[in-house]
């Protein structure tokens, strides 16, 4: 923000979609911005709506008018009063004009740069507030406005989008939307009923709300309908002044930060754009609200009284130093960072130009008038050297991690020939000191931040191209590791549970990283599967559904799963009574990712037999599997043949799923079962029936891909032959 609206100056107007200008460097190295760390006042705005056609008919005068210098006069009933505020608009504004005048543009810069920014609209109910941020949209009945009429919000994340997306591809954008109604926090964009969440303060954190969703986004569709879900869940009732009027106060809120990747890592930054709409002040003899409506209205009414309270505080310059209330609502709670912290604030009052709401007019302008005054100290919220340094080593640390776990499953040398990644990323990599030095120069002097910065950069890259190679190495387990499973007379093909999860490092704790498989079955096109990919799981379909079905009925995944695994389970497959019991072994890690969540498809070879569990998700789904014999007819597997360790196991949809871990020791498993299913198949590099691996590394990547295409063209053309259609893509 500017670091003062002058009065009767106009207002300043970001630079729109031009790049970023924020970045001075200071010797540092350091992006600097004008208004880091100076006391900048909020800036205050008043946008006066046009008489509604309600209040033409009754006759109503306009009694609020606007001057040239930002100045809203109010003239009626021998009173008189003349507000300066940092811009003001008249009734006929257009949405564009507003989002040009009211420095929204700058707010949006900042909060690319790394600042804590909120835009929030206070006025009276029916004055104008959630037409001015999100134009109107209760009109159209949960339909979006025309792109004409779209307000603060619409515009904004069009800004913020381009910004992002043309000079800033680094920046990573997601949001979160809530409502406070009654004094409960609910989040808006989780699914099913929204539940009261907490409110919670930490010394790191200030305020903040336990238990949001937070979702990316990276479109302006995308964006727009998480706005459009969100608002259509917010409470909103009629009455006498405003037929749809907002019950609670929403709070939207937009966090941007920089991938762990990005390619301008001299800026180090994560900022917020918060857009909040507050619910009208109401007087409730005006609006005839009556029971609902009147506990919503006492809420709205003392949480703004809250507001308004905080607000004299901060303006105060000795009361400031004292305490300020913050905890006396939930709304201030939320918005203590935007009044009285390090962020910077947009205030846009509405009012309405009625003779009628000239009570109300006047309270809202001396409020924007009081917060006028209101400063805060804006600080960028840059990560620190020493935090970033940490957080890269840690990305560099779970990449070598995975990719050591990739070569165990492709049976590969621990260090392979070539890659600098491996020679470079010894197990006493996460010390930033020693990556400050060149590698064997321990006694050397250490190299600027910078440097190092910049060698871990390096280093984070030459293991992300390795894990990329490897991904696409990626052969399937060992036999023994994913266990066997059988189909039960009555288990129906194509559906949809998901099973067994051979955790090779043990991931205790579903919210917890680490390396899983899994086999599961899913009714779902490989097409519509990859649309939701949630983990990076490498998954193809290991036996077919019926002849003229293009869709795989069981597949096979194995790869890592990095964040909260709980996140997938949450995403709607069921874990099966099987699973659920391996679970508590602690070795198996059952990750119950939905049918809807899994990556595109390299080849894989058909596993011998495998479980069908009927499902619920079958009829969720919305595909009812043609009652046909399966062509690939994999041989069903003698139930003898499971492994004894795990024993056979009927569940009570009669199917059998037995799983092994690989790190456990157990019995092997049945003979021959490889050859009963690819008795020709080119055996991949390494198994045991396989070709004795050379020795050079390189080498012996070069034969595991050459061998898996032999395999793809093999199971290819024994599909085409057996009129499969599984199709075994790249
Ligand atoms: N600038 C404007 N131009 C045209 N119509 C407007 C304008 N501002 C508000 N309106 C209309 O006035 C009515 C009330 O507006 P809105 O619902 O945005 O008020 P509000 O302040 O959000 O009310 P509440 O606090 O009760 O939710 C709506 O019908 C809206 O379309």
């Amino acid at each position: 923000m500017e670091p003062e609206p002058e009065q009767g100056q106009g207002p300043k107007v970001g630079a729109g979609a031009k790049p970023l200008h924020l970045a001075a460097q200071s010797p540092a190295g350091e992006q600097e911005d004008p208004v880091d760390r100076k006391e900048t006042r909020l800036r205050v705005v008043v946008r006066v709506r046009p008489l509604t056609c309600p209040e033409r008919r009754r006759g109503d005068q306009r009694v609020v008018h606007c001057l040239g210098d930002n100045t809203v006069y109010v003239n009626a009933a021998g009173q008189q009063a003349a507000f300066r505020l940092s811009a003001v608009f008249d009734a006929g504004t257009s949405q564009e004009g507003v989002f040009e005048g009211s420095g929204m543009k700058r707010l949006i810069e900042l909060a690319a740069s790394g600042f804590s920014c909120t835009a929030f609209a206070f006025g009276q109910t029916g004055s104008g507030k959630t037409y001015t941020l999100m134009g109107p949209l209760a009109q159209g009945e949960g339909q979006p406005a025309t792109p004409y009429l779209g307000g603060l919000m619409q515009r904004a994340f069009v800004c913020l989008l381009e910004q992002t997306q043309r000079y800033r591809p680094g920046l990573v954008l997601s949001a979160s939307y809530v409502e406070i109604h009654n004094e409960q926090v609910r989040d808006l964009l989780s699914p099913g009923p929204p539940r009261p969440l907490p409110v919670r303060w930490s010394k790191t954190r200030g305020f903040y709300i336990e238990n949001l969703l937070t979702v990316e986004f990276g479109s302006l569709e995308a964006i727009m309908d998480l706005l459009q879900e969100g608002t259509r869940r917010r409470r909103s009732a009629a009455h006498a002044l405003n037929g749809h009027s907002s019950r609670s106060h929403a709070l939207l809120t937009i966090r941007i930060r920089r991938k762990a990747m990005s390619p301008d890592p001299s800026s180090p930054q994560q900022g917020v754009l918060c857009f909040v709409d507050l619910a009208g002040s109401e007087r409730v003899k005006d609006t005839g609200s009556a029971g609902e409506r009147l506990v919503e209205a006492s809420n709205i009414n003392r949480s703004l009284l809250a507001l308004g309270h905080c607000i004299s505080l901060l303006v105060d310059p000795r009361r400031r130093r004292s305490h300020i209330p913050y905890r006396d609502s939930k709304l201030t709670r939320l918005l203590a960072e935007s009044l009285g912290g390090s962020g910077v604030t947009l205030m846009v009052a509405c009012v309405s130009p009625s003779s009628r709401c000239l009570p109300e007019t006047l309270r809202t302008l001396r409020f924007a008038g009081r917060a006028k005054k209101v400063t805060t100290k804006p600080v960028a919220h840059r990560i620190s050297r020493e935090k970033l340094l940490r957080s890269l080593e840690q990305e560099i640390q779970a990449l070598r991690e995975e990719n050591l776990s990739l070569r165990q499953q492709l049976r590969l040398p621990r260090i392979l020939g070539g890659s600098t990644a491996t020679h470079t990323a010894p197990t006493q990599l996460p010390e930033c000191q020693e990556e400050s030095h060149a590698p064997g120069q321990r006694g050397a002097p250490r190299r600027a931040p910078g440097a190092a910065r910049r060698s871990l950069y390096g280093l984070l890259q030459e293991f992300v191209l390795e894990n990329e190679q490897l991904r696409h190495l990626e052969s399937p387990p060992a036999l023994s590791s994913w266990g066997q499973a059988r189909r039960s007379p009555e288990a129906a093909p194509g559906s949809c549970s998901i099973q067994a999860l051979p955790c090779p490092r043990p991931a205790p704790g579903a919210a917890q990283c680490g390396h899983v498989s899994l086999l599961f079955l899913s009714d779902l096109a490989p097409e519509a599967l990859a649309a939701h990919v949630s983990c990076r799981l490498v998954c193809q379909p290991v036996a077919v559904t019926p002849q003229g079905s293009r869709r795989p009925s069981v597949w096979a995944g194995s790869g890592s799963a990095r964040g909260n695994l709980a996140e997938s389970r949450s995403c709607g497959a069921q874990l099966s009574t099987k699973g659920r019991e391996r679970m508590g072994h602690g070795a198996w890690t059952p990750v119950s990712l939905p049918a809807g969540r899994l990556p595109q498809l390299p080849p894989w070879h058909p596993q011998p037999c495998v479980g069908l569990s009927p499902s619920t998700h079958r009829r969720s789904a919305g595909w009812t599997p043609e009652p046909r014999p399966l062509p690939c007819s994999l041989p069903p597997a003698d139930p003898a043949s499971c492994p004894r360790s795990l024993g056979r196991r009927k569940s009570s949809a009669g199917s059998c799923l037995l799983l092994r871990d690989t790190q456990q020791q157990g019995p092997e498993p049945p003979p021959g079962l490889e050859g009963q299913v690819t008795p020709s198949a080119p055996p991949l590099p390494g198994s045991s029936t396989g070709r004795q691996a050379g020795a050079d590394p390189e080498l012996r990547l070069e034969e595991v891909l050459h061998s898996r295409q032999e395999q793809l063209q093999y199971y290819s053309l024994r599909n085409q032959s057996s009129g499969c259609t599984w199709d075994a893509r790249d």
